[in-house]
């Protein structure tokens, strides 16, 4: 105890301290005027400025949350102290507080106890000693909790997890948050791993990942600023709920501009399409597989499941195989004669578009070529015995060029798509031949929607193939590092479009196959996007800890898996105790009286998010309707939703996928809701609890689901 106040006291003068010299170093800043004229050089300092003021203020409200006591080899030891933004003091050599993402604050994260601490530096190795890990909690500039994570000089060496379990006791609201504080060994090396490598990580359900990675950005944006730019960052996610769960993140960590999308969203602006009922809503997809009571099931091989038909890099070779047959075929094989007398034989042409511009890409050949037919007609066109001569055959050779470039094939991905399942009755032979690789009833049901006039989403990995296999990808379009969540339902396919769009392989890439729902597309195995990239140029990672759930959450989930899909990539909990896992029977006339009870329950502590999770989004509507009725405020979320409001909702389990409640109520658990293939699907149901777990049965269990506790 007395140790305790001493430390307290300790921090309480040293915060005092920093917050004193933040204040002189923001009177300082606020006593220069505010530059309003129009010399670019001031207006770029006063920019400066008032980022430096904006970041002291944030510093002021909550200067640091770390320090650690490090005697660098053959120095004296110092107490650094570590924050989200670094500070200089009056001396600006010598900074007050560490940015986080430096490198020797690394060794804040990488430390787990031992006489030997090492972090690497840009001048090496550097060596030496930790005698005090300390976690400190200022609030608006008060100093609230100090706790010792390790101290040399007590008994116990290793690091202990009290600050973190307490962390991760609180409760949440509608939105992910940072994790600076707390961020764990094995995510620290995941954060700070080098740029220009593809990563890719399999974490269990609650390991962290959608947050390392936005960590990791802030940290690429802060080693390589140089190199890397905000707007040049993408983080692919599977909806734009999910994108507003996670938005807070970033500003958070002092990241801003970095496009969060879903690859659908993107790929039609790349590809210059309206999507105006031409793609099939996410929504009708989902609910085109999860809804249905033709569901098939996961043992359905490739060439039956469109999307990871369309995924698979045989589909690729396919298309390679087409653009291979396209490109050199574009010419039209006629003469071009601008008027009466005169002729470019098509051989000239021919010659033009294939030596002259081969080292372009198809598109941008059909046009050079179409310029240069431009300037030869202007050139022949100055030869013409009278200016009379001359205007006649300029008015015609105008209509002529036109007519003439119309000939020339339509080099656009969606026409080309559209002629590899719809050629035209002159290529329709030697296409079929290419054609016929595709699986029959892929390649019909393809056909058969296109004629309508539609897109599916798993279209849109082989439409921007195409693009980038007849287009140049200026740097405009290029990005210096690539975020996929939810990667288990990227297709292999679509990781190989996207780094025709990437520079250096600079990706992170972070799934669970556990919670590979959508068997219909995506990854089976992480080897298959591996195989993308030469082995010097990926790295694996695997994250099994999980911080999300109590103990007794986690080991009923493992159970889930264990039974129900034969997994070996079980979650190890943090030692964080909670109430047991409840299973209660919900069914038959006392159903709803029995879901609303559980409600009323979960709610009566203050939890700020509670959910209830239905096997499909007809249910969640009942349900919902039936809540309102009762005068509850509770939101329905459907795939279409934008915003993650928070409170009690009530949804699909497969749309809760990446985000997460207090207290969570699966509802309708029995063999008709939850057969032999879907225990994954109630495995992330039952992940997305932090503290409380309620499962409401029918009659039947599923097999796979017993009482833990
Ligand atoms: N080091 C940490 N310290 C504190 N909290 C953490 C830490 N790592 C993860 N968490 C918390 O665990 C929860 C799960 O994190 P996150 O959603 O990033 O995991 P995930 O692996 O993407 O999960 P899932 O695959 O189930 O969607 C979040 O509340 C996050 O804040």
């Amino acid at each position: 105890m007395e140790q305790f106040q001493s430390a307290y006291q300790e921090e309480k003068e040293r915060l005092d301290r920093t917050l004193e010299t933040i204040d002189r170093k923001l009177e300082q800043l606020r006593s220069i005027p505010v530059y309003t004229g129009h010399d670019f050089t001031e207006q770029l300092l006063e920019e400066n400025r008032e980022m430096q003021r904006q970041q002291l203020e944030q510093s002021h409200r909550e200067p640091y949350f770390g320090r650690l006591d490090f005697e660098e080899q053959g120095k004296s030891m110092s107490p650094l102290y570590i924050g989200k933004v670094g500070v200089s003091g009056e001396d600006v050599r010598e900074p007050i507080v560490i940015d986080w993402r430096a490198p020797v604050a690394s060794l804040f994260y990488s430390f787990t106890g031992g006489d030997h601490a090492e972090y690497e530096a840009p001048e090496g190795l550097i060596e030496g000693l930790v005698y005090l890990k300390r976690n400190i909690v200022i609030r608006k500039g008060i100093l609230e909790r100090v706790v010792d994570t390790f101290n040399k000089d007590s008994d116990g060496p290793a690091v202990s997890d009290e600050f973190l379990v307490y962390r991760l006791g609180e409760n949440k609201d509608n939105r992910l948050r940072d994790i600076v504080s707390t961020i764990q060994a094995e995510q620290d090396k995941i954060i700070r791993a080098a740029k220009n490598t593809a990563l890719i990580i399999q974490g269990v359900a609650g390991s962290g990942k959608t947050t390392v990675a936005l960590h990791r950005l802030a940290f690429l944006l802060y080693q390589y600023k140089e190199q890397i730019k905000a707007e040049r960052m993408v983080i692919f996610a599977p909806n734009l709920m999910f994108i507003d769960y996670i938005s807070e993140v970033l500003p958070e960590l002092g990241v801003g501009d970095i496009m969060q999308s879903t690859f659908s969203h993107w790929a039609l602006q790349i590809l210059g399409i309206q999507n105006d009922g031409l793609l099939v809503s996410d929504t009708d997809s989902l609910v085109r597989w999860f809804d249905s009571s033709e569901k098939g099931n996961e043992a359905l091989e490739d060439s039956l499941l469109p999307g990871r038909y369309k995924g698979s890099l045989e589909f690729k070779s396919v298309l390679d195989e087409y653009l291979e047959h396209t490109a050199p075929n574009i010419v039209p094989v006629i003469d071009f004669e601008p008027w009466e007398g005169k002729r470019l034989p098509y051989k000239m042409i021919e010659q033009w578009f294939e030596d002259e511009y081969r080292h372009y890409k198809v598109a941008e050949r059909k046009e050079r070529v179409l310029a240069r037919i431009h300037r030869w007609i202007e050139m022949e066109l100055k030869k013409s015995p009278s200016a009379a001569v001359m205007k006649e055959r300029k008015k015609k050779a105008q209509q002529r060029e036109k007519a003439y470039a119309k000939k020339w094939p339509e080099l656009e991905a969606l026409a080309l798509y559209r002629s590899l399942f719809i050629p035209s009755k002159a290529e329709s032979q030697e296409i079929q031949a290419i054609t016929d690789k595709i699986p029959k009833g892929i390649f019909k049901e393809t056909q058969a929607y296109l004629k309508k006039g539609m897109l599916h989403e798993e279209d849109m990995a082989a439409l921007l193939y195409i693009y980038s296999g007849i287009q140049e990808i200026n740097g405009n379009l290029t990005f210096d590092h690539v975020v996929i969540d939810e990667a288990q339902d990227f297709s292999p396919f679509q990781v190989a479009v996207l780094d025709r769009f990437v520079k250096g392989h600079s990706f992170t890439i972070l799934g669970d196959l556990s919670q590979g729902i959508h068997y219909y597309k995506g990854v089976r195995k992480w080897e298959e996007m591996q195989t993308l990239f030469d082995p010097e140029e990926t790295a694996y990672f695997a994250l099994t800890r999980s911080y999300r759930s109590t103990m007794e959450i986690i080991d009923f989930a493992n159970e889930i898996l264990k039974r129900g899909v034969g997994s070996e990539l079980l979650a190890v909990p943090v030692f964080r105790s909670g109430d047991p896992v409840r299973l209660e029977p919900a069914y038959g006339d006392d159903r709803l009286r029995i879901i609303s009870a559980t409600l009323e329950q979960a709610s009566s502590h203050d939890y700020r998010t509670v959910a209830l999770l239905t096997r499909t989004l007809h249910e969640a509507e009942l349900l919902h309707t039936y809540l309102l009725e009762k005068s509850v405020e509770a939101h329905l979320i459907n795939g279409d939703k934008t915003q993650y409001e928070g409170g009690i909702s009530v949804l699909p389990v497969y749309l809760s996928k990446g985000l997460e409640f207090d207290a969570v109520i699966v509802t309708d658990v029995d063999q008709d809701h939850y057969g032999p293939s879907d225990a994954k699907l109630l495995y992330v149901g039952c992940t997305r609890a932090l503290h409380e777990l309620w499962l409401l049965h029918g009659e039947k269990l599923p097999d796979y689901v017993v009482a833990t506790s």
